[in-house]
C-alpha cells in the first residue's frame, strides 16, 4: 500500500446500516450473519486482499509460506527481559484473517473457560449459555483424516498415553476433558487439503449477496464520533485516498487483539495520559484499552530421528496432548503441539542447528499468568504499536516453571515406545541440560508464541473501570460501536481460540439481531 502522498477526499456518499472493521475471523461471522436479512446493507472494510482462488492461502498446509510474507503484518514485541525479545506476531493481512494463516486446530472452549469469563464480570458469556453456538458454526470441523495421521504422529500419542496415563482421545470436542492425548479436530477439507476459514465457510457461500460490500486493501486508521456516538470510519485505500465510510446504525470492530486496540487509541479512545503524552486529542478516557494482553508462550524440544519421516500430514502439527498437573486446576495446565517436523527457528540463534530429519514438541501454557500491555509509540497511524507481553514476569514464576516441567514431561514421552524406536539424539536443549535452572533458562530463551493475542479491549461488567466493552460488546461510554474479535477476551481459553473467537461473532450477530441460523 502507498500511504505516502494521500489525496485528501471526503465521500459521504458511502453509507451503510453497519460498518464491519476487518474481515478476519470474527469479521467475516458477523458481516455473513447480518446479510442474511437482505434489508440490511453491510460493508466489510479490510485491510489485505481477497483470498478467493489464491491457493497459497487456501491450501493449509502452506501455512508456514504465509509467516513474514507480503500478507502478514508481522508485529515485533518490545524488549522481553525474561523472555525471547525476537518473536514476531503473524498477524494475517487477508479476507478471513488469521483463520486464512493459520492451523485450524479447532477447539470448542472449555466450561471452564466460559466460566471463567462469567466470573470476571461477563455476564451471559457462562458455559450453558455459549454452548448452543458452537453448533452455529459454518466451519467444516472434522477430526484429522486417517490419509493425513503419520505415523510418528500416531506413536507420540501412544507413547503419551503410556508414558502419563492419560487417555487417547477421539474428538476434543465430544466432551470436556481435563488430561489427554490424540489428533486434533480442524476446520479443513481432507479431500483436497484446503481451509474452511471464516472467509470460506461464511463469505465464499454468499459473495452475490447484493446487500454485502466487501471492500479490499483498504485501511481503517480512526473512529468518526459525533460526540459519543461512532457514526462512521476514516478509511484510506491502496492508492492512498483517504475517506469516511458511514454506518447508520453501528461500527462493528473486528480488527483483532493488535490492530482493534491500536484503532481505538488512534480514535482517542484510552488511558488519558498515554493519549496526551502523543498529542492525541483525547474523545474518550478509557484506561483499559490495551491493558491485559494475553497470549499461550511455548517453548520447544527437538529430536534427531533415526532416518526420514513419511510424508502424510493435514499441516506437520496434528496432535498433541493436554496434562493436569494440579489436580485442583479447573482444566489442563500444561499442553503440546507435536511437530513431525524439527522446529528449530529460535534454538538456531542459540547456535543449535536444524538436523535433516527431526520432530519437536512444543510445550505451552494454557493459563499463563504474565499480563502485557499493547501501547502507541507514536501519533502517526502508520507506526507499529508496542507489544509488551512481559514473558515470565509473574510473581511466583508460574509461567517459566510450567515450561520447566513440560520439558521433563516431552523427556519421557520421547523415551517410551513406540516414539523412542524412532529417535536419535535429542538436538535442543541436549540431554546435559537438566537443572531447573538451566532448563528454565533455555525453556525461556528459545520461546516462541502460539500466536494468541488477545485481552486488549476486554470484556467486563458495566462498572468495572478497566474493562473496555461490556458484555453486550459495546464500548463503555460510547454508542453506536461494538468490538468482536479475541480481543474482548476477558481471560485466555485454555485451549487455541479460534473457535472461541468464531463464536463470539457468533454471538455479536445475535445481539445485533442477525437471524444467525
Ligand atoms: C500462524 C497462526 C497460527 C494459529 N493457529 C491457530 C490454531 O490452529 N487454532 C486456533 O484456535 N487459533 C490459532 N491461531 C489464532 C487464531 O487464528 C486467532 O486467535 C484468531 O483468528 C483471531 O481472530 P480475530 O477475528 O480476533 O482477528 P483476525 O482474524 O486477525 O482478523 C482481523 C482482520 O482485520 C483486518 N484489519 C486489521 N486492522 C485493520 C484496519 N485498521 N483496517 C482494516 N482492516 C484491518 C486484518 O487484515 C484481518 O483480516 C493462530 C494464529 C496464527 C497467526
Amino acid at each position: 500500500m502507498n500511504h505516502q502522498h494521500p489525496q485528501h477526499r471526503q465521500d459521504d456518499q458511502q453509507v451503510y446500516d453497519y460498518v464491519v472493521v476487518g474481515g478476519g475471523t470474527a469479521g467475516c461471522v458477523i458481516a455473513s450473519r447480518l446479510t442474511e436479512d437482505p434489508s440490511l446493507s453491510v460493508a466489510v472494510i479490510e485491510g489485505g486482499p481477497s483470498d478467493v482462488g489464491r491457493e497459497d492461502v487456501l491450501t493449509l498446509r502452506r501455512w508456514t509460506g504465509l509467516l513474514g510474507g507480503e500478507l502478514d503484518y508481522d508485529y515485533p514485541t518490545t524488549e522481553q527481559p525474561r523472555g525471547n525479545s525476537h518473536i514476531r506476531h503473524s498477524r494475517a493481512r487477508v479476507l478471513g484473517g488469521c483463520s486464512s494463516h493459520n492451523t485450524l486446530i479447532s477447539f470448542k472452549p472449555l466450561p471452564s473457560d466460559w466460566d471463567e469469563w462469567a466470573e470476571a464480570g461477563a455476564e451471559g458469556w457462562d458455559a450453558v449459555s455459549m454452548d448452543p453456538y458452537f453448533d452455529r458454526l459454518r466451519n467444516n470441523i472434522v477430526p484429522v483424516h486417517g490419509d493425513d495421521r503419520n505415523p510418528i504422529a500416531r506413536d507420540f500419542v501412544e507413547a503419551a498415553r503410556g508414558a502419563l496415563g492419560v487417555p487417547r482421545v477421539e474428538g476434543f470436542n465430544k466432551a470436556p476433558f481435563h488430561e489427554g492425548a490424540g489428533f486434533f479436530d480442524l476446520a479443513y477439507h481432507p479431500e483436497d487439503n484446503k481451509r474452511s476459514s471464516a472467509s470460506v465457510a461464511y463469505l465464499h457461500p454468499f459473495l452475490d449477496r447484493p446487500n454485502l460490500h466487501i471492500v479490499l486493501e483498504t485501511w481503517a486508521f480512526r473512529l468518526e464520533l459525533e460526540g459519543t456516538r461512532v457514526t462512521g470510519v476514516h478509511v484510506r485505500t491502496a492508492d492512498g485516498r483517504e475517506h469516511v465510510v458511514r454506518a447508520r446504525r453501528e461500527v462493528l470492530v473486528c480488527a483483532g487483539a493488535v490492530d482493534s486496540p491500536r484503532l481505538l487509541l488512534h480514535s482517542g479512545i484510552g488511558p488519558r495520559a498515554d493519549l496526551e503524552k502523543l498529542g492525541i486529542p483525547v474523545v474518550h478516557d478509557l484506561p483499559g484499552v490495551g491493558e491485559n494482553l494475553l497470549d499461550h508462550p511455548e517453548s520447544v524440544i527437538v529430536w534427531e530421528t533415526k532416518g526420514p519421516i513419511p510424508e502424510n500430514s493435514a499441516m506437520d502439527s496434528d496432535a498433541g496432548l493436554f496434562v493436569r498437573r494440579d489436580p485442583a486446576s479447573r482444566g489442563p495446565d500444561l499442553m503440546f503441539h507435536f511437530y513431525q517436523v524439527p522446529f528449530t527457528d529460535n534454538p538456531e540463534r542459540l547456535g543449535y542447528e536444524r538436523p535433516a530429519h527431526g520432530v519437536s514438541m512444543t510445550p505451552n501454557i494454557p493459563k499463563p499468568r504474565s499480563r502485557g500491555r499493547l501501547y502507541l509509540t507514536s501519533a502517526d497511524p502508520e507506526v507499529k504499536p508496542a507489544l509488551d507481553f512481559r514473558y515470565f514476569t509473574d510473581e511466583d514464576d508460574y509461567d517459566a516453571r510450567t515450561l520447566v516441567d513440560g520439558i521433563k514431561i516431552a523427556r519421557r514421552i520421547a523415551a517410551a515406545e513406540p516414539l523412542a524406536g524412532w529417535l536419535g539424539r535429542e538436538v535442543c536443549p541436549g540431554p546435559e541440560v537438566t537443572s531447573d535452572e538451566e532448563l528454565s533458562a533455555y525453556a525461556r530463551q528459545v520461546a516462541h508464541t502460539v500466536y494468541h493475542p488477545a485481552g486488549t479491549c476486554r470484556m467486563g461488567a458495566e462498572d468495572d473501570a478497566l474493562a473496555v466493552v461490556t458484555p453486550d460488546l459495546r464500548i463503555r461510554g460510547l454508542s453506536g460501536v461494538r468490538i468482536a474479535d479475541a480481543s474482548v477476551f476477558p481471560a485466555m481459553t485454555a485451549v487455541n481460540p479460534m473457535i472461541g473467537v468464531l463464536m463470539v461473532g457468533e454471538k455479536c450477530a445475535e445481539l445485533l439481531g442477525g437471524t444467525s441460523r
